[in-house]
């Protein structure tokens, strides 16, 4: 039996745009207002997915949302046809339209949580949509999401679909993003890491004090039962509050695990020490390699303008472990350095590939916030949907669509053109052929 970490990258959807709507995150609210491309964010990602396809991955796709959400916004009391509705919201309601119209389902690392089997307690695979509830833009997406996880992993035998957790600030879940899991081998049971910034029902507990902590210790503790997790398989730390008030609005922005490697800068964690000989602990006797950056080696400014730990840790073929850093790190003398050196060392790290998916950073998501990872065994990996794994054609095919459907420029003024509802759901609909998930989407239930 086979054991593979396959990635599943979010498509960027036709409306990628920059509109400033994530306070918190530097990148969304310093690059508000310019004009993007989403054709070439679209055209970036699939770049990315092919040339881990090539490296030896199981690579996978993820489709975007449908947006403009008109749907939403006629839940909000917005009436009439749904070009009236855009036009009315844009008119009445700016930003409200424009969180309608994000595309921020790119970022597939919070599209959900996912245990794989062997750390279950019924064996399968288990997977919950991410209420995303701090960000009103985000909140509109684990409902779709659901919806194309389950035509992606649609065999009861094998996978197991939970609802997202209820809709509020007290169970806020950023999914993947502040999750992340340790293990000698895919197959094998891992510690699961659950990264928290702040207890919804402890407010003596610390806390950040000028950026939200998305993420809260019960949401963790839930999705863990939901999972049918063990404790021993189990560890919660708490991300440090003034990281947390520096930029570092998801854990993924400052720790990447994979295997037994633990990449995580020295502010990332409150009681670090404690809290990694806990994962030692139950991760067995097998030595952890717990790579620490120091502060003196890459500040934690340089970690989020560069996206260093947003980085993919991939196990290749042989082995080794290879980097998948955004080309911001590669820009930057320090983090360039740290990671030539890296590579040098006694770890499995042996190699660092730099990628542009400048469009996605711009708005504060790199590499790893683009991929959702699925630890799968052979036979739970032929029970995916085959039309959403990568390969030659479906690459060759995804680019063409992009070509056909995408515009190459978009402000946040075009938002308001009514032909953009239209050009998105006729892309879409095509998509929901090519990856063969049915009516996934409003606009064709
Ligand atoms: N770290 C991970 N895993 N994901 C990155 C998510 C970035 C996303 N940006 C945005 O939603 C910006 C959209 C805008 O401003 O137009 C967010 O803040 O939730």
């Amino acid at each position: 039996m086979r054991h593979y970490e396959v990635n599943f990258d979010g498509l960027v959807g036709p409306t990628h745009n920059y509109a400033g709507l994530s306070f918190g995150n530097v990148a969304s609210l310093s690059n508000a207002k310019s004009t993007s491309s989403p054709k070439s964010a679209a055209l970036q990602g699939l770049a990315k997915m092919k040339a881990l396809h090539d490296m030896g991955m199981v690579q996978g796709v993820l489709a975007p949302q449908e947006r403009p959400d008109v749907t939403t916004l006629r839940r909000l009391g917005f009436t009439g046809s749904d070009g009236e509705v855009l036009a009315k919201a844009a008119q009445q309601a700016p930003q409200i339209f424009q969180a309608v119209c994000s595309a921020s389902s790119m970022w597939t690392a919070n599209a959900a949580t996912v245990s794989p089997g062997a750390d279950t307690a019924n064996g399968k695979v288990h997977f919950t949509p991410a209420n995303l509830t701090n960000k009103f833009h985000r909140s509109l997406e684990p409902q779709t999401s659901g919806r194309i996880l389950q035509a992606m992993f649609n065999n009861g035998r094998y996978f197991e679909h939970h609802t997202h957790l209820p809709d509020n600030e007290h169970f806020g879940d950023e999914g993947a993003a502040n999750h992340t899991r340790l293990c000698s081998n895919y197959g094998h049971a891992g510690v699961e890491i659950f990264t928290f910034g702040r207890y919804a029902f402890d407010s003596s507990k610390p806390a950040p004090k000028k950026y939200p902590a998305r993420q809260t210790f019960e949401a963790s503790q839930a999705i863990a039962r939901l999972h049918g997790l063990s404790d021993d398989n189990t560890v919660y730390i708490q991300q440090n509050p003034d990281v947390i008030d520096q930029g570092v609005f998801h854990n993924d922005v400052i720790a990447v695990g994979n295997q037994n490697v633990l990449f995580y800068h020295e502010q990332a964690f409150l009681d670090t020490d404690a809290k990694l000989a806990e994962i030692q602990r139950k991760f067995g006797d097998e030595p952890v390699h717990f790579i620490e950056v120091k502060t003196s080696e890459v500040s934690v400014e340089d970690a989020v303008q560069t996206y260093l730990f947003n980085t993919q840790l991939l196990t290749l073929d042989n082995g080794h472990m290879a980097i998948i850093a955004p080309t911001e790190c590669q820009e930057n003398p320090r983090v360039a350095a740290y990671l030539a050196e890296l590579v040098t060392r006694n770890t499995p790290i042996r190699q660092v590939h730099y990628f542009d998916v400048k469009q996605s950073m711009r708005n504060g998501g790199g590499p790893a916030c683009l991929r959702l990872r699925v630890a799968l065994n052979d036979t739970e990996l032929a029970a995916v949907n085959p039309a959403v794994v990568m390969n030659e054609t479906l690459f060759a095919r995804l680019n063409q669509w992009v070509d056909k459907h995408y515009r190459d420029e978009l402000s946040v003024d075009d938002l308001r053109d009514p032909q953009l509802l239209t050009e998105s759901r006729t892309a879409l609909d095509e998509l929901t052929q090519i990856l063969k998930l049915g009516s996934v989407y409003p606009f064709q239930l």
